[in-house]
């Protein structure tokens, strides 16, 4: 028997979760992390109020004690000041895996430990191993349409080891039966989607609230003017769609390939494998992390350049400055700086780092 604490934030993944570990027959206390607040009424809509009530009501169902964790301001240091800062620096920054690791499994981890707790489980579809030597393995979720182990990337080892996810190896479906099985209020709850204290509303008009304005040219791969843009930081490589540069002709689509900080510049071109700036094979990772053994020397694994993506083949090999040389053998679409890369070996998720540059 074990002391768990579960991060029950209202949804249906981790009210399942620590039904299992009650179950299971351990000492269970669940415990909302507040985040965010909207004091400055952003635009944005996370149903904090609700969701407390949703995770409240599912630990007096398992009758286990509930508490709420404030870390307000250490969300505001470490990810709410990232994702700005990262905006304003022209990267795309990824506060959902940074959130596993300065929140979740950084601070919440850290209150539980202080609190007696050995263990802090998570709702994440993802599988957690332990080995022989004491270490753990992270691996992909057995779901592999839900799998999460992509936004674990930069965990570390004393933070796997202290982690568990017990809906790792069940499929979405069977995680809603168990829901019902034991009558949890949060049985029928929809999926939550996106980062929770933007909610449903769009990135850039939550980022419009922080960082002004900064209109400049739309350019072609050639350099010539195809119209104006709102601020470098409201486009994404790859886009498609709010550029507002129309179809030159029909089949034919602009999408966003590069961005000029300097001239602030977006450089658009065709949607195409040929056009400079979209597809990309060698990349620079940096703030490079290892859940458990670090790879030092050059070797062929799989990497995963975002969420919805599969894991491709690459060529690693460590730099002397400590950042990795990361080839991809099939060109990517959209390697986009700030977003994170994560590795993988037959499904146990080795590490990840930050795309730094790419081309
Ligand atoms: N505010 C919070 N307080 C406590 N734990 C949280 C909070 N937000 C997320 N978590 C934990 O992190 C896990 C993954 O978070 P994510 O936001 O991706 O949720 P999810 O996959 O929609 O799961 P759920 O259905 O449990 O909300 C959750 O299952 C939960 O255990």
């Amino acid at each position: 028997m074990a002391k768990i604490l579960v991060g029950l934030s209202g949804g249906v993944d981790s009210s399942v979760a620590a039904a299992l570990m009650v179950e299971q027959g351990h000492e269970v206390v669940g415990a909302y992390m507040k985040n965010w607040i909207n004091t400055d009424n952003v635009p944005g809509d996370c149903p904090w109020e609700n969701d407390v009530d949703d995770a409240h009501a599912v630990a007096k169902k398992l009758g286990i004690e509930f508490r709420v964790v404030d870390l307000i301001d250490q969300y505001q240091d470490r990810i709410v000041d990232y994702l700005l800062e990262g905006y304003r620096s022209g990267i795309t920054p990824n506060p959902d895996v940074y959130c596993n690791r300065e929140m979740k499994f950084g601070v919440f981890l850290d209150y539980a430990l202080s609190q007696g707790f050995e263990y802090v489980a998570t709702g994440h579809y993802a599988r957690k191993r332990d080995r022989a030597d004491g270490s753990a393995d992270i691996l992909r979720g057995a779901d592999t349409n839900k799998d999460q182990s992509y936004f674990l990337a930069l965990m570390e080892q004393h933070q796997a080891k202290h982690a568990l996810f017990p809906c790792g190896e069940m499929q979405k479906p069977e995680v809603r039966e168990v829901a019902k099985r034991f009558e949890l209020p949060t049985a029928q709850k929809k999926d939550s989607q996106g980062i929770c204290f933007i909610g449903n509303v769009k990135m850039s008009d939550f980022l419009r609230h922080y960082v002004p304005d900064r209109p400049g040219n739309i350019v072609d791969t050639e350099g010539k003017r195809l119209g104006r843009h709102k601020g470098l930081h409201l486009y994404t490589l790859g886009q498609r769609k709010g550029h507002g540069v129309a179809s030159p002709r029909d089949g034919v689509a602009y999408v966003v390939v590069g961005k000029d900080l300097k001239k602030n510049e977006l450089i658009v071109g065709y949607n195409e494998e040929s056009t400079p700036g979209l597809y990309a094979s060698k990349s620079v990772v940096g703030t490079v992390s290892w859940v458990n053994k670090p790879v030092t020397a050059r070797r062929k694994i799989e990497a995963q350049p975002r969420y919805r993506a599969k894991g491709e083949p690459v060529w690693v090999s460590p730099r002397e400055d400590g950042k990795l040389d990361v080839e991809f053998i099939r060109p990517q679409r959209a390697l986009t700086p700030g977003q994170i890369c994560a590795f993988y070996e037959n499904g146990v998720l080795l590490g990840g780092g930050v795309f730094e540059s790419v081309e």
